[in-house]
């Protein structure tokens, strides 16, 4: 039996609350044994663009990423928001390492093709552009990985990529190696059955249930295609994913999804 490692992804309004952020620090710091934290910051990053006077577009869920606005979503995930991260997370004792995607070339990416939409650029990546064995040997080191949503192609290109996938593909990339956990951490309790009400949580949810919740229109918007994302870890080899409260990670009250 190989060891456990939890993979969490924080995204949504947290990332950008100083105080909420601290508090899901301080629970992650509280989890034993070798993590991996990737981080979003879509949010705080479309205010940003804003106060820059540059109109915030996201077709799909995915941000169109022109020159300008791949400066400031660099200078925002990679510096600011990862390097903050990291900073709080040393201050709880946890040795962790801030990482985009070109250092250690641990994620490259493919800027993705023009079709009908031209996303500018925009990194696609699978479980195959993870550099899993530089992972191995940073968690091996005992360190804590945080990765953000900037990737590279090897070309000397960043590019912007949802941080979902991310997390995603570094828990696939890494079932190799362990027994993967992984962890979706936002504002709600979990997957709702209604999603103003935080009491109505899923607790396991079968590919059978989510098409149905699906079809329903109970799970709607970012949701489809982070469990869309996390199903399909699923099948990969990932053995478990789980869709919780950032600010109750400890708490066992959670979504968990389950290949039958
Ligand atoms: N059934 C549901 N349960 C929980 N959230 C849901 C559901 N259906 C839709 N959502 C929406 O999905 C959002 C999470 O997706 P997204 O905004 O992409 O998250 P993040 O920014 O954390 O990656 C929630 O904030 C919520 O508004
Ligand atoms: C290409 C693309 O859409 N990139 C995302 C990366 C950040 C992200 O995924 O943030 P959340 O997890 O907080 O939504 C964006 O710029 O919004």
């Amino acid at each position: 039996m190989s060891e456990v490692l939890k993979i969490f992804k924080i995204g949504g309004g947290i990332i950008d609350d100083l105080a909420q952020l601290s508090e899901f620090l301080t629970e992650l710091a509280r989890v034993p044994g070798p993590k991996v934290l990737v981080h979003g910051g879509g949010k705080g990053a479309s205010q940003m663009l804003q106060d820059l006077g540059i109109e915030p577009r996201m077709v799909q869920g995915r941000r169109i990423t022109d020159a300008a606005t791949l400066d400031i979503v660099t200078m925002f995930y990679a510096g600011k928001t990862n390097k903050q991260v990291v900073a709080l997370l040393q201050q709880r004792g946890v040795n962790a390492l801030g990482l985009s995607g070109a250092d250690g070339n641990v994620i490259r990416a493919a800027k993705r093709p023009v079709k009908d939409i031209d996303y500018g650029f925009v990194g696609d990546l699978d479980a195959r552009s993870v550099n899993a064995a530089l992972l191995v040997q940073l968690l091996g080191a005992g360190l804590t990985p945080v990765l953000c949503a900037i990737t590279h192609d090897g070309q000397g290109q960043l590019l912007n990529t949802n941080a979902d996938t991310i997390a995603s593909s570094v828990a696939v990339a890494l079932a190799h190696s362990y027994e993967v956990e992984l962890h979706f951490c936002f504002e709600k309790n979990g997957v709702l059955t209604d999603v103003n009400d935080d009491s109505s949580v899923i607790p396991r949810i079968t590919p059978g249930l989510y098409q149905e919740l699906k079809a329903s229109g109970a799970i709607a918007a970012g949701m489809v295609p982070k469990l869309d994302n996390a199903f399909a870890a699923l099948e990969a080899g990932v053995e478990k994913v789980v869709i919780e409260n950032a600010l109750r990670i400890n708490d066992p009250v959670k979504t968990v999804l389950c290949r039958s």
